[in-house]
């Protein structure tokens, strides 16, 4: 019997056929309706023929009822009652299984929280024990811990008193990236002289003194919520001591690059007695073209390349964002502060001009400067035939975003989302960009995201081409950790990409735990961050750009 047919019996019936129940040869199995032809009486419609046979002499509520009392003997709805059985067993398991996830992405989240409070615990540790060992440090400093730090802290105004102790006036560089190198690297290239500067951080605005403290963000006095005026203004960075190395990046096989970067090292040996240190490549281009370079510095192996924080006064970057993603890539803990001259299309993040290097490194190095804090996300991947936190992957620090998609798959990604304990979505699409505030110009722009200041505490949730009308990019708060699950039933694998670059696969089961890291990217703003935000966004992508009306138009 055809589907459509049995359908029409049910109705008829007044019944609700649930699925397609049962086939013509379990019907051949009917012992009071089966032909001896082997066919219900003859006819592919055996059994409402029977029904309609044995009921003619009743009226139809009497032929109804006879149809019912003659149904729970027949295969249909026995065949249903399992099938109706089984889905509902399936669902008990599905349920089972999503809460049986949930319990996991919890537990994954709040290791991975536990975790970075771990290191940052660890970090502030091995500060202690620097200040320790470093008794010529800035003694106001010596005494104070981090948080009694951060609660001493008022504006501080460029112009003050330049021998005044940091303790009251912001975040001392001896605290937050004092952590030296357990053991100087003495090698021809890598010869390290020079002690790191120390400076410290005020928030203020515009440098203006206004008594505004950080801390000062809620008031609970006589058991009234308010909130105080805004405190987290302009970060300055005022040099304490004189910076001595300077870290420069270029973006290679650059022409540009290649012809202003012999003459900006030239100029900082030269005229400003500063330590230049470059990557390796970089280091062997400008040796092969004179041997003027050999002070240039370098590192020589992947152990050097991990203590470059402890050395590196100041990056300086030649070239796009790429540039500085790339900068901000080689450091995998804190950033020394970065000035990025823009040799690229875009600049979001490189607000210096290049031809005007010296006035602009000039000012750097003698500070105070405006710096925005770009916060950066911390990714790891969860591989779900790891048996142990050990073999955990390392975690990847993003300056943009961690991207989810369906690489060369032709199947929709299907991704469940947590945020903390709490089930956020199933992204089915093309995938899924969780970007930082600096990203949200990049590619999470193109997916509709919002752009978002880079000040502003908060990690950018885009889905890219969701398969649905109504999934909206979110915004969340900065501390809260999200875990991307591969489920076991998708359909295809997962390609995570940090910064667009590093593909990792991600098979069903494995998942990608994100959390806003420690060490942001402190970078060199050329005004202020709004300043510098809202030209890049007026000069870069021509945002809300339109031909004013003219003043002549019809009388209102
Ligand atoms: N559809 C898209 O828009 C798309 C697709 C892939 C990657 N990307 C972006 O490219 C970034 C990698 O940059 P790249 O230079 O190494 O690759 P790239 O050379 O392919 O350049 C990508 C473009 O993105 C711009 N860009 C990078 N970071 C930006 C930011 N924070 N704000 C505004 N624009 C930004 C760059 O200036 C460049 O024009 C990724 O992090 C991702 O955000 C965008
Ligand atoms: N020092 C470096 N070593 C290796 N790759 C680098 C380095 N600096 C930049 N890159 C890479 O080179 C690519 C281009 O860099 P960048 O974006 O700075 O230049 P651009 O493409 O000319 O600028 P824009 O994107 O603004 O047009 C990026 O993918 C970046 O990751």
């Amino acid at each position: 019997m055809e589907k459509k047919e049995r359908r029409n019996l049910g109705s008829r019936l007044g019944l609700s056929v649930i699925s397609p129940a049962f086939s013509p040869e379990e019907l051949m199995q009917e012992p009071s309706s089966v032909a001896a032809n082997g066919s219900p009486n003859g006819t592919e419609n055996g059994r409402l023929e029977t029904i309609g046979s044995s009921a003619s002499t009743l009226s139809s509520s009497d032929s109804i009822k006879a149809a019912y009392a003659y149904l729970p003997q027949t295969p249909i709805r026995s065949t249903d009652a399992h099938l109706i059985e089984f889905s509902e067993a399936m669902r008990t398991v599905a349920k089972a299984l999503r809460r049986v996830a949930e319990g996991k992405a919890a537990a994954q989240a709040e290791a991975a929280e536990w975790k970075r409070k771990y290191e940052l615990e660890k970090a502030r540790n091995l500060q202690h024990k620097n200040e320790e060992l470093e008794p010529e440090g800035c003694p106001c400093c010596m005494n104070g811990t981090l948080e009694d730090s951060l609660n001493k802290l008022t504006v501080h105004d460029a112009s003050s008193d330049q021998n005044e102790c940091c303790g009251n006036h912001g975040i001392c560089s001896h605290q937050v990236l004092g952590d030296e190198a357990p053991a100087p690297i003495v090698n021809s290239a890598y010869k390290m002289v020079a002690r790191k500067a120390s400076f410290r951080l005020s928030w203020g605005c515009n440098g203006e003194k206004n008594g505004q403290h950080k801390h000062d963000v809620v008031s609970f006095e006589k058991g009234d919520i308010t909130t105080a005026s805004r405190s987290n203004k302009q970060i300055l960075l005022k040099w304490e001591t004189q910076p001595q190395t300077v870290f420069i990046i270029t973006k290679p096989n650059s022409s540009e690059v290649r012809a202003i970067m012999p003459e900006m090292v030239r100029w900082l040996n030269e005229h400003q007695k500063i330590n230049v240190l470059v990557e390796p490549r970089l280091r062997e281009e400008l040796l092969a073209d004179d041997s003027y370079f050999d002070f240039v510095q370098t590192w020589e192996d992947d152990d050097d390349k991990k203590l470059l924080h402890t050395k590196v006064d100041l990056v300086v970057t030649l070239g796009g964002d790429g540039t500085v993603l790339w900068a901000a890539s080689l450091f995998k803990g804190p950033v020394p502060p970065v000035v990025a001259f823009a040799l690229g299309s875009l600049g979001f993040m490189t607000p210096f001009h290049s031809e005007q290097y010296r006035e602009s490194l000039g000012n750097i190095i003698k500070g105070p400067f405006s710096i925005t804090l770009r916060n950066r996300l911390q990714c790891q991947v969860i591989r779900d035939a790891a048996k142990d936190e050990l073999e955990t992957e390392e975690p990847i620090l993003v300056l943009n975003e961690v991207t989810i998609d369906r690489g060369i798959s032709s199947y929709l990604t299907y991704l469940e989302c947590y945020c903390d304990s709490s089930f956020v979505t199933c992204v089915q699409g093309d995938g899924l960009i969780i970007s930082t505030t600096s990203g949200s110009t990049a590619y999470s722009l193109a997916a509709g995201g919002s752009m978002v200041h880079p000040q502003v505490p908060a990690i950018l949730f885009t889905p890219i081409c969701p398969h649905s009308l109504s999934f909206r990019p979110l915004i969340l708060p900065e501390y809260v950790t999200l875990r991307v699950q591969v489920p076991y039933n998708s359909r295809g694998q997962a390609w995570a990409s940090f910064d667009g670059k590093d593909r990792k696969q991600l098979a069903p089961g494995d998942a990608l735990i994100c959390s806003m890291a420690p060490w942001p990217v402190p970078t060199a703003c050329l005004v202020d961050s709004t300043t510098d935000f809202l030209r890049s966004i007026h000069e870069g992508l021509h945002w809300n750009l339109r031909k004013s009306q003219s003043f002549d138009g019809p009388p209102a």
